[in-house]
């Protein structure tokens, strides 16, 4: 396999990405891959830089430096935005739009195509999506009205009716209850079967940790760890209790203690 074949190239290739905001350095040359079929989560603390890569891979934040390909394609020329689903960090979004459920998930749907009417296909698209969050019954309600936890399965619902091989998603638990946290790891286990690609910002691993096939972790804007999900903070954390992971079969990268604090 050569990184060059379009069909095997990695969906995400990050190169050296530099990124800034309101003049600070935030993104200091970072390096990221995500492979076809691959589940991999972004870690790291808060302000590390986290949110504000997967921006830059969706054209929410330019880079000052270094490249990215999708699918294969420069950055410059890739136009098949309908291939990438993305679930923005919940407190960006929603809140006061005056839609329904429905209408929030059918314009995931939307290309810039065919703006108007929903195909048959389309609507079963947007159901399927409602269905795997568990919101289909709620779906005529207006979206101010859900709480920051149905707002936030509504989002993923949106991302999801779009049927992408890349979804992206930005701390998609937080403010969910444990018992959707569960649905939502089913939901994603099932992207993974169906072999499409997932980049996940998280701060801990928590239900989704059995998914995750790699983890990549940022410490102030670099990669201080690419390989086997580190340990859980915790016990594992605890001075002297650096290990290898289980999971490193292919890596053996060893973990420092404490990588997330
Ligand atoms: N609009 C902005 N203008 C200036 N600085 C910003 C802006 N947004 C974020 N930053 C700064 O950029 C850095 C990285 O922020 P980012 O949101 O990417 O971090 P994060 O790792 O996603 O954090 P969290 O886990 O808290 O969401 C932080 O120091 C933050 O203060």
């Amino acid at each position: 396999m050569t990184d060059t074949d379009i069909s095997t190239a990695p969906v995400v290739r990050l190169t050296g990405g530099t990124a800034a905001l309101g003049g600070r350095p935030v993104l200091r040359g970072v390096d990221l891959k995500v492979g076809p079929g691959e589940v991999v989560a972004l870690l790291g603390a808060n302000g590390s830089g986290k949110s504000t890569l997967v921006r830059t891979l969706v054209g929410l934040v330019p880079l000052t430096g270094g490249s990215i390909d999708l699918f294969g394609t420069p950055y410059a020329k890739f136009k098949d935005w309908s291939r990438i689903g993305y679930v923005p960090q919940r407190t960006t979004a929603a809140a006061g739009v005056p839609a329904s459920v429905r209408e929030v998930v059918a314009s995931g749907r939307l290309t810039r195509r065919r703006m108007f009417g929903l195909s048959r296909e389309d609507r079963a698209a947007v159901d399927e999506a409602l269905t795997a969050v568990g919101m289909l019954d709620r779906a005529g309600d207006g979206i101010a009205n859900l709480s920051g936890g149905q707002q936030q399965r509504v989002l993923i619902a949106r991302a999801l009716a779009r049927r992408p091989d890349l979804l992206i998603m930005d701390e998609p638990m937080a403010g969910v209850d444990l018992a959707n946290q569960e649905i939502l790891a089913e939901t994603l286990r099932r992207q993974q079967e169906e072999g499409r690609s997932v980049l996940l910002v998280l701060h801990e691993l928590g239900p989704l940790e059995p998914l995750i096939d790699r983890a990549v972790v940022l410490r102030d804007g670099c990669v201080c760890h690419d390989g086997a999900p580190p340990p859980a903070t915790g016990q594992h954390a605890l001075p002297g209790h650096d290990h290898v992971h289980p999971h490193a079969d292919d890596h053996h990268h060893r973990v420092t203690p404490g990588l997330l604090s």
